[in-house]
């Protein structure tokens, strides 16, 4: 088996983040519910949504193409795979993932719909609720996808986000194929309960023939995969099936349980909370880059932390301090 030249290569939604802050009030009168993704079908809905908002912020989004810019910002070989329309949101997700070193060569989608974008509404306590329309990002095509490039990446990463349209879930199950026949690992992330409760048979049956090597979740997706009890539960349905395991507990820092080995890692401090959005997947982009670079699971998620603190500390989803220092000191 050679060497492979990437990281990682990661396929998600491609998505431009237009953040806003909210009352609480606001969160309620609007019907979301508070914390939460929801999907929303329309463009019309989205724009109608957009009225409501007050002043926004745009900045390039993603989970996994977030998770790809953290790894980007330590320093990894990475490349991303995701479907833009040819607008000028689709020019800003670009223009954004190029910036950051990250190989997109991923043609952007001339006609309707549009780019997707997430309309994200900050409280006060630093808790993001998020809309999103995801537009052109469900047409990835599995022609798409460059198949050397997979097989040259020490890890294929795939959001559970996108599981739900045919053509990209088609053009993620012939990734793993590729990846797989390489003998490189896949990393997969479970996004949030709504995609678990639509596909937990897939996902379980992915699970069981062996295709996943890493595997992030938070408690609540966890828990809903096994459909266990509690956390614990669920850590015990799960470890076997899966060689390593990763569970995110918010305030609380997160656990890997690899085999008999389980470690677990408080959360970085942080100053103060502005905005929760992309906590799970800049905590994704430390470990993984930890794992990628041969270390430990307690470094690894020592350093997870430390890039999901970073994050939660400002606005967007994107990492803005110099994470290569931050990582020198973990
Ligand atoms: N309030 C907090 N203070 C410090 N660190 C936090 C806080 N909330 C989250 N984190 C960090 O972010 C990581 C991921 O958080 P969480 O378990 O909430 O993931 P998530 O539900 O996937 O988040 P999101 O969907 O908002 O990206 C945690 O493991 C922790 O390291
Ligand atoms: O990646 C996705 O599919 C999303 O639904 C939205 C992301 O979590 C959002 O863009 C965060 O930056």
């Amino acid at each position: 088996m050679t060497q492979p030249s990437y990281d990682v290569v990661a396929i998600g939604n491609a998505i431009v983040d237009i953040l806003s802050p909210a009352t609480d009030a606001f969160i309620a009168d609007i019907g979301m519910t508070k914390g939460a993704m929801a999907l929303v079908f329309s463009p019309e809905e989205a724009d109608a949504l957009y009225g409501k908002m007050g002043p926004g912020q745009e900045v390039s989004g993603g989970s996994a193409a977030n998770t790809i810019a953290g790894m980007a910002a330590l320093g990894g070989k990475c490349a991303f795979i995701g479907q833009v329309a040819d607008d000028q949101l689709g020019a800003v997700f670009a223009h954004d993932i190029r910036a950051a070193g990250i190989r997109f060569d991923t043609e952007a989608r001339a006609g309707s719909p549009t780019t997707g974008r997430c309309l994200i509404f900050v409280t006060p306590d630093g808790q993001r609720t998020m809309n999103t329309f995801l537009g052109a990002s469900h047409y990835l095509p599995a022609e798409a996808l460059d198949r050397a490039l997979i097989a040259d990446a020490k890890y294929l990463y795939l959001e559970g986000y996108l599981w739900d349209p045919e053509e990209p879930r088609a053009a993620m199950r012939a990734a793993i194929d590729v990846a797989r026949a390489a003998g490189r690992k896949v990393a997969f992330t479970l996004s949030a309960e709504f995609v678990i409760d639509r596909h937990r048979d897939a996902f379980h049956q992915l699970i069981d023939a062996g295709e996943i090597d890493v595997l992030f979740g938070n408690e609540a997706e966890i828990v809903s995969l096994t459909q266990a009890a509690d956390t614990e539960a669920a850590i015990a349905a799960i470890k076997d099936k899966v060689p390593l395991v990763v569970v995110t507990l918010s305030e609380q820092g997160a656990c890997a349980i690899a085999g008999n080995e389980r470690v677990q890692v408080p959360a970085a401090p942080v100053d103060k909370v502005v905005d929760t959005t992309g906590a799970g997947d800049l905590f994704a982009a430390g470990f993984l880059h930890g794992q990628a670079q041969g270390w430990g699971l307690e470094r690894s998620l020592r350093l997870g932390a430390v890039c999901a603190a970073e994050v939660i500390s400002h606005f967007g989803a994107r990492p803005l301090a110099d994470l290569k220092a931050l990582a020198a000191e973990v």
